[in-house]
């Protein structure tokens, strides 16, 4: 009987040299469009979260809102969005954060996620740790804290932990 990490990276396309020369991309469409593992992917973190007090689902864009949205919904909990710059349209706040490739900025609506609350934070996949790093830094300015940074994929070699210190981080497929 296979594990959920070793369905999960049956379920996952290394594709070499994308976006850029040296880059292993994961391409998680395979897993998407394969609903039994899917489903088994957002239950398994509805039911790590069942019981502890979440408020929030924090979903990073894009393919960070392909697992959040359905955790939120299967959890009653309210969704909040973190995008690329100027895409939401209330008052942001946002921060500047270094990529496995390239630079980039990510914004939260200032009213995102309540005071007090506690959320969960998730992504499709942790490589350098930038972008959760600044999204996890967005929710505490707005004055919540974070229970857990959950991720489909760990790239380990990049280190994305580090950058997540103090923080608790679950990854369901590690490389
Ligand atoms: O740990 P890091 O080094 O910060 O990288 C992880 C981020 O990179 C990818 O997003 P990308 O910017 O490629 O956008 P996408 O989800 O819209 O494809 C991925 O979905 C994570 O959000
Ligand atoms: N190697 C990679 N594959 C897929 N998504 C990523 N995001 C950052 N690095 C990535």
């Amino acid at each position: 009987m296979e594990t959920l990490e070793e369905r999960i990276k049956a379920g996952i396309r290394d594709v070499p040299d994308f976006p850029e020369e040296g880059v292993i991309f994961k391409d998680i469409t395979p897993l998407l469009n394969c609903p039994e593992l899917f489903h088994e992917v957002i239950e398994h973190f509805r039911a790590r979260y069942e019981g502890r007090d979440i408020d929030h689902v924090v979903a990073i864009e894009s393919r960070g809102f392909l697992f959040g949205a359905p955790l939120a919904y299967a959890m009653g909990v309210g969704l909040s969005l973190v995008r690329k710059p100027n895409k939401l349209p209330h008052k942001t706040f946002g921060v500047d954060y270094a990529l496995e490739y390239g630079t980039d900025r990510v914004e939260m609506h200032v009213d995102g996620v309540d005071d007090d609350s506690r959320v969960v934070v998730v992504d499709d996949v942790l490589a350098t740790g930038g972008t959760a790093a600044a999204t996890c830094e967005l929710v505490e300015r707005c004055g919540a804290s974070v229970v857990e940074c959950a991720f489909l994929i760990e790239l380990d070699f990049l280190n994305g932990r580090e950058k997540l210190e103090g923080h608790e981080v679950h990854s369901l497929a590690v490389y």
